[in-house]
């Protein structure tokens, strides 16, 4: 069985929701990239983004990955831009399974409710958009990295209840054999 499994998706397709499930089933220990960024610098995610801009976060979010590729039995929820650069994915295919929790845009629209909390979804003033406004920024956002979500190990439906979505990650980390 793989040693190390990656979830990738888009915001709020439910991976720091579901990864800790997959870690029981596993029996994996569990971290979510957003927080072991916060942890190592000290600094909100949104803080990061305000005082270095995106580019900032990136950096960070890369340094954070990289420092998760040694250990044993871990399930990784990372962000939902984590593995959109193709360094970062490369390092986590090499790493270990990479499995796509692919959420429709309407799924996604219905838990982001206001997008607090997310830098990517505010506005200029940093006011989390909604609506429309929200639903375009979704729909661009996705678009762009679909293609690149989509060369994931493996993909699995997260329009559903999250005790299904990691039952059926978890079979296909084990049927992925070791
Ligand atoms: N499978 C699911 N069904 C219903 N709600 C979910 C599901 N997965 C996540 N959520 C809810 O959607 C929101 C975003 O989930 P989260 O796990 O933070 O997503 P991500 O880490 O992918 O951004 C949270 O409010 C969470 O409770
Ligand atoms: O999609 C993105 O670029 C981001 C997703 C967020 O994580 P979640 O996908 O867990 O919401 C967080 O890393 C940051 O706000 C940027
Ligand atoms: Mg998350």
């Amino acid at each position: 069985m793989s040693p190390r499994v990656y979830l990738t998706g888009f915001m709020a397709s439910g991976k720091s929701t579901v990864g800790p499930l997959v870690a029981d089933r596993l029996g994996y220990r569990f971290v979510d990239l957003d927080w072991l960024i916060e942890a190592r610098t000290g600094q909100t995610i949104p803080a990061l983004f305000e005082r270095g801009g995106e580019a900032a976060f990136r950096e960070a979010e890369a340094e954070a990955l990289a420092e998760t590729t040694n250990a044993e039995g871990l399930v990784v929820a990372t962000g939902g831009g984590a593995l959109v650069d193709l360094v970062n994915l490369w390092t986590a295919q090499t790493a270990g399974v990479v499995v796509w929790l692919r959420a429709s845009a309407a799924t996604t629209l219905a838990r982001l409710g206001d997008a607090g909390g997310r830098p990517l979804l505010a506005d200029g003033a940093g006011r989390p958009l909604q609506g429309e406004a929200l639903a375009r920024r979704v729909g661009a956002l996705l678009a762009e990295r679909e293609p690149t979500y989509a060369q994931a190990h493996f993909v699995v439906d997260a329009d559903r209840l999250p005790a299904l979505v990691a039952r059926d990650v978890a079979e296909a980390v084990v049927e992925r054999g070791g």
